[in-house]
């Protein structure tokens, strides 16, 4: 008996039952897919009525040619693809709920996310925190972690930061991670790419191992070498879109002889195999299809074309358990709660293992305070006691002007990219720091405070606008949004153009630019409240009266609280505009 299992049976007498339910087949009928054309021209259909069992205990190889559809499939068994799909998945013959179905099937895709400055100890033992039941003991816990590290050859690298495991063991720690609820069906898909040979026998080897535990495990495979192919004990083989053989791979050589296909001696079957997927033209193929169409587990099926059935909705879910015709996959019942531990924590889990990560991650948060530190200097000597002399009243503004500007995108355009909890506090305020001292502003706690203040809402809401665009956009679209955003907001900052300049439809815009509110805030705290007159080096100086440049820079003198207040309905609006992207995000990969 394995590890793995021996663990679920020391928890309780119950568990088991549990080791018995374990044992899942999956089975799937008549799944069609068509997938969009931009040309007008329907729907280019791009898997046709495939059926098929993956039994457990057994190392599957989904194989064809490239387009042959073996990772839409994939993806179909996995629920992840639901539009302009038909057909049903069952889990030893029921149709299951997507909460139950995600309990029991585990898709590893081909690029997964890791978090690189996590060891790989660590790293399972967040994902054992956040995927276990809140009733499993700290123990229990690292026995399952202590188990999969032996079972995926892991355990000489346990201490070893993500960022340098190899190819290999990065794809073994991304099966481990899964393996920490014990899942009876996991689904891989190009487990092997980017792997040289001896990888990606080490690492069939594993997985061959898990299916012996009882698992039923499903591999799309590329163009195996000889000697890996023949660790797979089934084969299901795509040609263009049709499955043309299931079963056991050591019968396909004699099912394709049956049909006129004679694969020369000692060579390679996966390539053989590949090369008849890839003549889908050709009549003998027709032949193959029709043989595993008449094949048992496929009969019950034959006769119904359900790709060309009229009544078919596609990428309608529907939770009537019917196997064949309409349903569509995983019927959508009862909500899909992927933890079995409360929010609360899985909020804590989460976080420790940020902060953990980012902790780590010294370069990118060293570059960002010396990136502002160095700015901050470069801003406080062009801009050198301005703040001093009531003559440079308009340039201190403007170097208030320039100051939001960097703390704006300094600290937006990181965010798209990252999470950089670290930095949320500390970049803008060293920046506040030596810019305010430099440039000379007046020496008062209470105005420095003020101004550190709405310095760092700015920034706050900079990192938000950041991590939206991000979570919202991606990448490319966020590094275009972000500066859309701005522009607008700078133009009607009051800095440009005053309110009342602005033709009379215009007007309200200034209320919805968030530099207006952190501009005003700043201007407040350097000349509201009251400020004395303070020196000027002209004879004439008009400006030596802070109120004046106030009223010219359409400022209110006081009413600091309102601008603070803005700019927390600010920060809130697009923390809850974040909130619900991420959320929109996770459906679209559930
Ligand atoms: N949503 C879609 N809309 C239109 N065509 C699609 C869609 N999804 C996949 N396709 C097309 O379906 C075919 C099968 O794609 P799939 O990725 O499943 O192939 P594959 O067998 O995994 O190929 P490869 O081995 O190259 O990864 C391809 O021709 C692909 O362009």
């Amino acid at each position: 008996m394995s590890t793995l299992v021996q663990l679920e049976l020391d928890e309780s007498g119950e568990d088991r039952r549990k080791l018995l339910d374990h044992q899942m087949a999956l089975e799937f009928t008549n799944i069609c897919f068509k997938g969009e054309r931009k040309d007008g021209d329907g729907r280019k259909t791009i898997l046709e009525n495939v059926s098929g069992r993956f039994a457990p205990g057994r190392l599957t190889a989904i194989l064809g040619p490239s387009g042959a559809g073996k990772s839409s499939l994939l993806n179909i068994l996995s629920g992840f693809k639901k539009h302009g799909v038909i057909g049903s998945v069952m889990v030893n013959g029921e149709t299951l709920g997507e909460e139950s179905f995600r309990n029991k099937c585990v898709y590893i895709a081909q690029d997964f996310d890791l978090c690189d400055h996590l060891t790989v100890l660590e790293t399972l033992d967040y994902a054992a925190e956040l995927k276990m039941t809140g009733s499993s003991s700290p123990m229990v816990r690292k026995k399952k972690v202590n188990d999969i590290l032996d079972v995926l050859g892991l355990r000489h690298a346990m201490a070893t930061l993500v960022k340098n495991l190899s190819g290999g063991e990065k794809k073994r720690l991304s099966i481990g991670i899964e393996l920490v609820t014990n899942p009876p069906i996991i689904l891989l898909d190009e487990p092997t790419s980017g792997l040289d040979s001896v990888s990606a026998m080490q690492l069939v080897t594993y997985i061959k191992t898990l299916a012996a535990e009882g698992r039923t495990i499903v591999s799309v495979i590329h163009q195996p070498a000889s000697s890996l192919f023949r660790l797979f004990d089934d084969l299901f083989l795509l040609s263009a879109g049709k499955c043309i053989y299931s079963g056991p791979l050591d019968g396909m050589v004699a099912s394709f002889g049956e049909a006129g296909f004679h694969c020369p001696k000692y060579y390679n079957r996966a390539d053989f195999a590949l090369e008849i997927a890839s003549m889908s033209s050709c009549p003998g193929i027709e032949l193959l299809t029709l043989r595993y169409n008449n094949s048992a587990f496929v009969r019950t099926s034959i006769g119904d074309d359900y790709c060309a059935a009229k009544d078919q909705k596609m990428g309608v879910v529907v939770a009537d358990g019917t196997p064949y015709r309409n349903t569509c996959l995983v019927a959508a019942t009862g909500s899909s709660r992927r933890y079995a531990i409360p929010q609360w924590k899985q909020f804590s889990v989460l976080l420790r293992r940020s902060l953990r990560s980012t902790a780590r991650d010294f370069f990118f948060a060293q570059l960002r305070v010396i990136a502002h530190i160095l700015v901050a200097f470069l801003l406080g000597v062009v801009f050198y006691n301005c703040g001093k002399d009531a003559s440079t009243a308009m340039t201190n503004a403007a170097a208030m002007f320039f100051f939001h500007m960097f703390i704006f995108f300094g600290n937006a355009m990181p965010c798209t990219i990252t999470f950089p909890l670290e930095a949320k506090l500390l970049c803008p305020s060293v920046f506040v720091i030596i810019t305010y001292f430099l440039t000379g502003q007046p020496m008062e706690p209470s105005r420095f405070f003020m101004f550190w203040a709405i310095t760092l809402l700015l920034g706050i809401f900079a990192q938000t606008v950041g991590l939206l665009s991000g979570a919202a956009f991606g990448i490319q679209m966020a590094t275009f949004f972000v500066p859309c955003l701005t522009i607008p907001s700078l133009l009607f900052s009051g800095f440009f153009i005053k309110s009342y300049e602005l033709l009379d439809f215009l007007q309200p815009l200034p209320y919805t630019s968030f530099f207006r509110y952190s501009m005003q805030g700043s201007l407040q705290a350097i000349y509201g409240y009251n400020r004395t007159d303070y020196p000027c080096s002209e004879v004439l100086c008009y400006y030596n009266r802070p109120g004046k440049l106030l009223k010219f820079m359409d400022t209110p003198e006081t009413g600091f609280e309102w601008n603070v207040l803005a700019m927390v309905g600010f920060i809130a609006l697009f923390q809850a505009l974040l909130y619900f992207s991420l959320r929109r995000r996770l459906k679209a990969f559930q």
